[in-house]
């Protein structure tokens, strides 16, 4: 069993909900790096810092720190010791995040979070097998539709088709430069899959990968 499997792919392209499910099927962890990057974001909101400052973001997260609680059912995101989880996916988290992710030391913060957990797991996010995995020895990389994409989530937000589908187009291009996949990514085209398809494809290209 490899140490670290990897999933990334562009919004809604259906990253947590595959890890969640290829992880218990494995039995192993599953992490998200995109809470990570959420949770940095709410405490941005919360203490009204310019998410333009990195260094104000990076002194913001000395004080109040925030926690990443990887379980079985999903992950956990703790403020000050807090759960906030449920304030993690919202338009207003959606439409700040990208400004926040893209600053090196914010991106380096993420990253050493996340290279401190302890493998065996399985992480999602845009660049676990490109840039913070790269030794992963299996990656997949989940691409869809933008439309495809739009209606998945749009059930999920407070907002209708057209808004969600603007704002997964600006985080798409926002994102841009973490977004390529790894060379050696195994690519899934999710757009006429269902998701336990997705699923039992990516297992079975672990089960029966070559040692
Ligand atoms: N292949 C699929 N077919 C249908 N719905 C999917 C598929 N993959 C994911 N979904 C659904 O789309 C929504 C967004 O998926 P999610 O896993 O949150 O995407 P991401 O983590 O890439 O943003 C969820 O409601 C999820 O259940
Ligand atoms: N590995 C990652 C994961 C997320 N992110 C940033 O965090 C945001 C939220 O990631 P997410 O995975 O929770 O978002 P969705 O793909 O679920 O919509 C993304 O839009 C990126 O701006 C990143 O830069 N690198």
């Amino acid at each position: 069993m490899p140490d670290v499997i990897t999933i990334d792919g562009p919004s809604a392209s259906g990253k947590s909900s595959v890890a969640r499910r290829v992880a218990a099927g494995l039995g192993l962890p599953y992490v998200s790096s995109g809470l990570i990057y959420r949770g940095v974001t709410y405490q941005v909101g919360r203490y009204g810092v310019d998410p333009q400052d990195e260094a104000a973001i990076l002194h913001l997260l000395s004080h109040h720190p925030i926690q990443l609680v990887p379980l079985p059912e999903g992950n956990r995101m703790l403020a000050e010791g807090q759960d906030v989880t449920a304030h993690m996916h919202t338009l207003e988290i959606d439409q700040a995040v990208s400004a926040v992710a893209r600053h090196p030391e914010v991106r380096a913060y993420v990253y050493r979070s996340l290279r401190a957990l302890q493998p065996p797991f399985v992480v999602e996010g845009r660049d676990m097998g490109s840039t913070v995995f790269p030794d992963a020895a299996l990656k997949f990389y989940l691409t869809a539709a933008p439309e495809v994409r739009a209606r998945r989530r749009v059930g999920e937000r407070d907002a209708d088709y057209a808004t969600v589908l603007a704002d997964l187009l600006r985080r798409d291009a926002a994102d841009a430069k973490q977004i390529p996949p790894a060379p050696d990514a195994i690519i899934i085209d999710t757009s006429a899959m269902g998701l336990e398809e997705v699923v039992n494809t990516i297992l079975e290209r672990i089960r029966t990968r070559t040692p």
